[in-house]
């Protein structure tokens, strides 16, 4: 049983106790989306996460205040704010993502297992613009049902792939954002030649943007990361632990590679 494996199993209690809820009616905008973003941006673009906790690490920072992070995020050049909502592995919660989504004007992801549309909703409910979907995590139908959901409702999809064949599905799929998680969540492993096997692999020609996901802290990874094809960085941890966000997030918006039709 991988770590996967054991927070799918948690997640599919919270949707039972999901559909029993009542969310609140959505108040706040859809923002500008991200893949515009992408698209007119030189440099790297990153997604920046709130992270208190994770399974491979333990505990990050448990005072950590959600909101007055994601504005000094917003305020160092932050394109996209990463809300992590679950509580048993990650110490976040929906209450976060609707008081980050209320804070900032950037788009906000719920960083979120999901597996079923009822999960989607309370992302929309609270204030969402994107979703990430992990290809490892569903069945292709399942996938599908939920892509097609969360796009009709407006919010964008980040699609994460750890490997050429989650790639083909992604493509597949239509997705224009595809994340790939540089993090082994078999051993934890972080390795950026996940991020390197994938984009070799990436249509150039189609508008499809890709954020290398997990284990990046210095502008050296976020150069690589570029040189391999990367459009965007999605961080947490390095962010997180850093002294300063103001002056280490600058530092990973490096040049982007400029050998692509995008
Ligand atoms: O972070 C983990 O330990 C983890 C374990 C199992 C499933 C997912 C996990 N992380 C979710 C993420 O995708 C990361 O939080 C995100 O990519 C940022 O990673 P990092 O910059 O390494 O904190």
């Amino acid at each position: 049983m991988t770590i996967l494996d054991t927070i799918l199993t948690t997640k599919q209690q919270e949707v039972d106790t999901f559909r029993k809820e009542t969310f609140p009616t959505r108040t706040i905008p859809l923002r500008t989306k991200l893949s515009d973003r992408l698209r007119s941006s030189d440099t790297l673009e990153v997604i920046a996460e709130i992270k208190r906790a994770s399974p491979s690490k333990g505990v990050i920072h448990p005072s950590l205040d959600a909101v007055e992070l994601a504005k000094r995020y917003e305020k160092s050049g932050a394109a996209a704010i990463s809300v992590l909502t679950d509580t048993t592995y990650f110490k976040g919660s929906f209450d976060d993502l609707k008081a980050v989504a209320e804070s900032v004007e950037v788009p906000v992801l719920c960083k979120e297992f999901i597996i079923d549309t009822v999960q989607i909703e309370k992302a929309y409910a609270h204030g969402a613009s994107l979703i990430l979907l992990i290809v490892a995590a569903l069945e292709a139908q399942t996938l599908h049902k939920l892509f097609t959901f969360a796009t009709d409702l407006g919010l964008e999809v980040l699609v994460e792939v750890h490997t050429p064949e989650e790639l083909a599905t992604a493509l597949e799929l239509g997705a224009e954002l595809i994340g790939v998680n540089n993090r082994n969540l078999k051993t934890f492993e972080v390795s950026l030649e996940t991020t390197q096997t994938i984009a070799e692999l990436l249509p150039r020609d189609r508008g499809i943007y890709l954020i290398s996901e997990s284990g990046i802290v210095s502008a050296h990874d976020a150069l690589q990361a570029s040189s391999f094809g990367a459009h965007g960085l999605l961080v947490g941890e390095s962010l997180v632990r850093s002294n300063s966000v103001e002056e280490a997030l600058p530092k990973l918006k490096v040049r982007r590679h400029t050998d692509d039709a995008h």
